[in-house]
């Protein structure tokens, strides 16, 4: 018999969820989201099979039900499930970036037909909504799991089989440990972003030039500040605690930066950019880790019209598939670095040879 996989939210993580799901032979995918646009747009395109503009309604029909609102949105759900009368057991989740709130929501459930699993797929983009989903957005990505209770193993196995065509690595994570190690690595940086976006923006008044001057490195590391507000401003307040602490130590860390810089501590800074550098040149690699075995090569490309679809074709004619594609760095008119990822080292060797043979500058790196 096919199973019921309900999507509350329909954006850019549910729908992209939604469209793993049509992977599943056995499956019927239904669609709760409040925005009635967003169920239009699945219907019209086949992403789900039927949409529900009801929470209850839908919930009721579900074998599986994933939570990818904002995150209050999401609790608030959670809240209003333990109030639906249900007449067959359902497998919740949810996408949410901070878990805590999450988490203790579903740990004051009290229906028995309902488990829950907290996940977070660590993927993403700054972009939102349904026309934004992607099918491969997940694909080699974590997806952090976040069981209610203790022995949910076989929920935990129902829960990965069902996301198995996203193609993601799991990992089980406390809720705590996971809302301090994201708030690091996710939460911050999109404040940060943004601050910086703020800073050239008021220096824009002195200098109106400073948009022009925008290049490569700004671009980089302020594409984040794109971001959707409502949902960042969301994430930062569920996750208050973690964001307040990390603001403290930043303060401090630029204290620490403009002392260095007002004392003329030259060595001192050196050292400081050297052991920063060191780190974030290993992340490619820590982040493969034992989750990760992709084998990588590194090839120069000109910006030109054509140029990706030229070393994709090449490949292609050799029957060789990339598991994933990425542009580095490309400023216009100029070379770029594009990092093409294989699933064996068979491939990634034939192809770092037949890109030489064909004037391609390759580098393989472990
Ligand atoms: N954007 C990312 O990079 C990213 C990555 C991983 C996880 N997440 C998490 O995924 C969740 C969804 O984020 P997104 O990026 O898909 O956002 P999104 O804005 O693209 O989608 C959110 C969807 O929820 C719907 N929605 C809003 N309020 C609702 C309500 N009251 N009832 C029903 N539907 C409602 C919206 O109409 C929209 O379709 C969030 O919890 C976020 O923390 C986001
Ligand atoms: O790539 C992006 O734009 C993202 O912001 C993705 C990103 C992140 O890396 O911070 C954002 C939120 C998440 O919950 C997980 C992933």
């Amino acid at each position: 018999m096919k199973e019921t996989v309900l999507i509350a939210g329909l954006g850019l993580i549910g729908g992209s969820l939604a469209l793993n799901m049509k992977e599943h032979d056995n499956m019927r995918i239904i669609g709760y989201d409040a925005n009635k646009s967003t169920l239009e747009y699945c219907k019209m395109n086949g992403i789900t099979d039927e949409t529900y503009d009801n929470f209850a309604e839908a919930v009721k029909q579900a074998d599986i039900c994933i939570l990818a609102a904002p995150v209050s949105v999401t609790v608030g759900l959670i809240k209003e499930l333990d109030t639906i009368a249900l007449n067959k057991d359902i497998l919740v989740t949810d996408v949410s970036s901070v878990k805590g709130p999450v988490m203790d929501a579903a740990k004051n459930l009290t229906n028995e037909r309902i488990s829950f699993i907290g996940g977070h797929p660590m993927a993403g983009s700054h972009k939102k909504g349904i026309q934004a989903a992607k099918q491969h957005l997940f694909e080699n990505a974590i997806y952090v799991l976040s069981p209610s209770n203790e022995n949910m193993e076989e929920h935990i196995a129902k829960l990965k089989a069902l996301l198995t065509p996203t193609k993601c690595k799991f990992l089980i994570l406390e809720p705590e440990e996971h809302d301090e190690m994201t708030g690091v690595i996710s939460h911050f940086p999109h404040l940060i972003a943004s601050s910086l976006v703020q800073q050239a923006k008021n220096w824009q008044q002195k200098h109106p030039y400073i948009p022009k001057l925008a290049a490569g490195g700004f671009r980089d590391i302020t594409r984040i500040a794109s971001s959707n507000p409502s949902l960042w401003k969301d994430i930062f307040f569920q996750n208050k605690q973690k964001m307040s602490r990390l603001l403290t130590d930043w303060i401090e860390e630029m204290n620490h930066l403009k002392q260095l810089i007002d004392e003329g501590s030259e060595d001192e800074m050196q050292e400081y950019l050297q052991l920063a550098k060191n780190y974030r040149d290993g992340l490619d690699s820590a982040k493969r880790g034992a989750l990760y075995t992709t084998y990588d090569i590194y090839v120069d490309i000109f910006d030109q019209p054509g140029a990706l679809l030229r070393v994709i074709e090449l490949l292609a004619e050799h029957e060789i598939s990339i598991s994933n594609i990425e542009i580095l760095e490309i400023r216009e008119g100029i070379t770029g670095v594009l990092r093409l990822s294989f699933q064996n080292d068979n491939d990634r060797q034939l192809s770092h040879a037949i890109l030489r043979k064909n004037k391609y500058d390759t580098v393989i790196q472990e």
